[in-house]
This record gives structure tokens, C-alpha cells and sequence, in this order.
């Protein structure tokens, strides 16, 4: 069966989404009653989108978005002079590229034009870096006086600018402008805290009307930061670990779509900070695969099938269709071993399903565990 992307209607916007996990060791003491640190020791940033989106409304997820021009210009070079540059910026050796269903036709790097513009990782990473500050009012910039080592540590926000509020409506307006902050405040964007992580493609359904195409990046912070929403694409925030975010999301405090909640589940792998720091670090060589779920919608709910699942095809007619069954989902989780799949029964309610081995050194995540008070 053909694989590769036929000309038609399946078009990705590409995007890139951050997950920002920060260490969180002490009692918050602003407002009571103030919660206890986490078991986990890091919490994330989730963002809630304002109920006006179009895409997912009111949904909690991490800070992203499309890529714009602007974040592959080659005038990022003088600002990466002299310490990094091309070919690599300083991220160390390209990953693996891992070839996934479906291939997509813009992948590989921009650069191979000679167009001058920025390598794809690195200009994935300026948009994640702007995508937060628009959004959160983070700073994930680091002083150009100041490039890491080998092997950097957690990083660290920068305290907001006089007049963040104008310069987030400057970038807002025209993204080109965050360059033009970063020359300001003399730094470029940490794109050395940012890990690959993992690559979502949304699936077809019959009610999404856009379709992303999103890196996730990880980025571990010594400390939570100070976050602005902006009010207008975000209307509010939650610092959760992801026990406490499973939890939010269980009692029908936050909704997550499910590639947010797989990633949440994924996180819930590790006991500290600094074990998911070093996670980091020691998969950063090891690339990605982008996944691309395909929906089958069963008599009484629905499953995200993921590439190993046995019933799972890599089938170019599902870039644009669903699979469907008369079954119920009880039955269909009776009858099969192989699975990579997120049950859906309702739209609080997801559980994961995984029995294939991980790949790439990544973990797989952690199933939720549901109560009968859920269902
Ligand atoms: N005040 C507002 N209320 C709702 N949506 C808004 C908004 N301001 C911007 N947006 C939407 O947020 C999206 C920008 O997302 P990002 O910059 O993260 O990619 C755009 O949606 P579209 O992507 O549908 O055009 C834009 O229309
Ligand atoms: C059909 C049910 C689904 O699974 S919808 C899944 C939605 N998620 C994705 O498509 C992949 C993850 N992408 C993101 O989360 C993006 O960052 C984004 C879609 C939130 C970006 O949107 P924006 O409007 O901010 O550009
Ligand atoms: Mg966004």
C-alpha cells in the first residue's frame, strides 16, 4: 500500500509546542491553602485556550504554534554569531531521522536550498521559544555572552522586559519582531534547553477543522517562571505535575486533547526532576517519530490507534478517513494483544493501552489509573 502523501485535502500546518517542566521543591506560599510540593518534584504548563478558538477551545495545552517565515530567517545568524552557526547551532550531531508513515513531502532541511534560511531544528525551536513568550509571557532566552556547554544544565527564564505587554503586541502583530526583542536584550533563544520529545500529526476526523503538524520540545526550568497569559489566544494557566494534571482532567476541572494527555502520562514515568533532565540529555541523539493516529470509532466510543497497534495500518486511505466497527470497545480490547492505543469512553475519560516495546529510547507512558467513580 502506498505510504507517501497523495496531493488532496490532507494538509498539516507545521507547529511546535513546548513542554515546560519545572522543578517545584517548596510549598507555594502565595494564596491559601497552598498545595505541597508534588510527588513528582516538577510541575508543567498547561494553557488554557480561550472558548473563541477555533481549534480546540477551552482546551489546556502546552504553549505552541504555527510556524512563521520568520522564525527560519537567516538574519537569526548574526545574532547565533560568533559563538554558534550552521550546520548545527551548537545542538550537537543531527538526530536519526526516523522514517514513519506517513512521509510527508516537506520534510528534511530547509537549508539543502540554499535558501540561507535557518536548519529545521533549529528554527522549530525559535518558534516554540516565540510561541511562549506570545503566549505565557516566558522568556526562554539565554545572554549571547553566555553560550552552554556540552552537556547544559536545567535552563533558566528570563526575568520579563520593561514593556512586555508592547513588545508582546509587536510580536504578536508580526513575529519578526522577536528578533528584534532578542537583539535588544542581547541574548537569542535558549534553543539548547529544548529536547525533541516527541511529533504529533492530527488525525483525520469528521469535526477537526485544522491539522497541525507539531514538534513537542521538553524543556526542564531550575524554576517555575513568572506566566503572563496573554488574554486573548490563552485565557488562563495551571502549573500541574502530571499526577495532579491526570487528576484535573479525570474530575472535569481541564479537558486534554489526547495527544497532550499521552505526553502528560508519559511524564508521570519519572520520580524527580533531575531524572527527567537526564532523560533528556541521553536521548537527545536518538530522534523521532511522527505519529499519525488513525480514529476508529466503535458502537459506544472511539480509540486513537498508534503506530505497533495490531489493528493499526499505514494505509494512505486514513490520512483522510476513520475506520469504524459495529463493536463495542470491550470487545475490540478482548480480542487483541498488540496494542499502542488511547481508549476513549467518554470525553473525561482516556486510557492507554500499550504492550509493544518502547522505540528510541523513549518511555511509553504510564497508564491512568481509573476509578469506578470515573466511569
Ligand atoms: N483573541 C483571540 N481569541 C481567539 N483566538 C485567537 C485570538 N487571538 C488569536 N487567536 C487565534 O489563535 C491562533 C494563533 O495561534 P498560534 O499563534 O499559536 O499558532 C490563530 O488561529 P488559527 O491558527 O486558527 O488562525 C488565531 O486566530
Ligand atoms: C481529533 C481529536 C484530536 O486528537 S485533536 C489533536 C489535537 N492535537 C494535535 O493535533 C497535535 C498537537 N498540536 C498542538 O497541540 C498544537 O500546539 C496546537 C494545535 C495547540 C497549536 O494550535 P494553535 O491554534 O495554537 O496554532
Ligand atoms: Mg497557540
Amino acid at each position: 500500500m502506498n505510504s507517501s502523501l497523495r496531493p488532496g485535502p490532507s494538509r498539516w500546518r507545521r507547529a511546535a509546542s513546548i513542554v515546560l517542566a519545572a522543578a517545584w521543591t517548596r510549598p507555594e506560599t502565595a494564596t491559601p491553602p497552598s498545595r505541597p510540593p508534588p510527588a513528582e518534584g516538577f510541575r508543567l504548563l498547561l494553557l488554557q485556550r480561550s472558548p473563541d478558538q477555533g481549534f480546540m477551545p477551552g482546551a489546556h495545552v502546552f504553549p505552541g504554534g504555527v510556524l512563521d517565515a520568520a522564525d527560519r530567517s537567516a538574519d537569526w545568524l548574526g545574532l547565533f554569531a560568533p559563538h554558534h552557526g550552521p550546520p548545527g547551532f551548537g545542538l550537537g550531531p543531527a538526530p536519526f531521522s526516523r522514517a514513519a508513515f506517513p512521509s510527508l513531502p516537506h520534510t528534511g532541511d530547509s537549508n539543502a536550498d540554499n535558501t540561507g534560511e535557518l536548519p529545521e531544528d533549529v528554527a522549530f525551536r525559535i518558534c516554540a521559544v516565540r510561541e511562549a513568550f506570545e503566549e505565557a509571557g516566558v522568556l526562554l532566552l539565554r545572554p549571547r555572552s553566555s553560550p552552554p556547554g556540552p552537556a547544559p544544565g536545567p535552563g533558566l527564564a528570563l526575568e520579563p522586559p520593561p514593556g512586555l505587554a508592547a513588545w508582546r503586541a509587536r510580536v504578536r502583530r508580526d513575529p519578526r519582531h522577536f528578533l528584534r526583542l532578542c537583539a535588544h536584550l542581547d541574548c537569542t533563544p535558549d534553543i539548547w534547553a529544548l529536547h525533541n520529545w516527541s511529533a504529533w500529526l492530527t488525525p483525520f476526523s469528521r469535526t477537526a477543522t485544522r491539522r497541525f503538524d507539531t514538534a513537542f520540545f521538553l524543556c526542564c526550568l531550575r524554576e517555575p517562571p513568572p506566566v503572563y497569559p496573554d488574554l486573548a489566544e490563552v485565557v488562563g494557566y495551571q502549573w500541574s505535575s502530571p499526577s495532579e494534571t491526570t487528576e484535573s482532567f479525570l474530575s472535569k476541572e481541564i479537558w486534554l486533547a489526547p495527544p497532550q494527555f499521552y505526553e502528560v502520562r508519559r511524564l508521570a514515568n519519572f520520580a524527580s526532576f533531575s531524572d527527567l533532565h537526564k532523560f533528556c540529555l541521553g536521548r537527545a541523539l536518538e530522534g523521532l517519530e511522527r505519529w499519525l493516529p488513525i480514529i476508529l470509532l466503535t458502537a459506544d466510543g472511539m480509540v486513537h490507534l498508534l503506530p505497533g497497534d495490531e489493528l493499526y495500518l499505514e494505509d494512505s486511505d486514513f490520512l483522510e478517513n476513520l475506520m469504524s466497527t459495529e463493536k463495542k470497545t470491550e470487545e475490540i480490547m478482548k480480542e487483541g494483544k498488540q496494542f499502542h492505543r488511547i481508549v476513549i469512553h467518554n470525553r473525561h475519560l482516556y486510557d492507554i493501552h500499550v504492550t509493544v516495546q518502547s522505540k528510541h529510547k523513549h518511555v511509553y507512558p504510564k497508564n491512568s489509573v481509573v476509578s469506578k467513580s470515573h466511569l
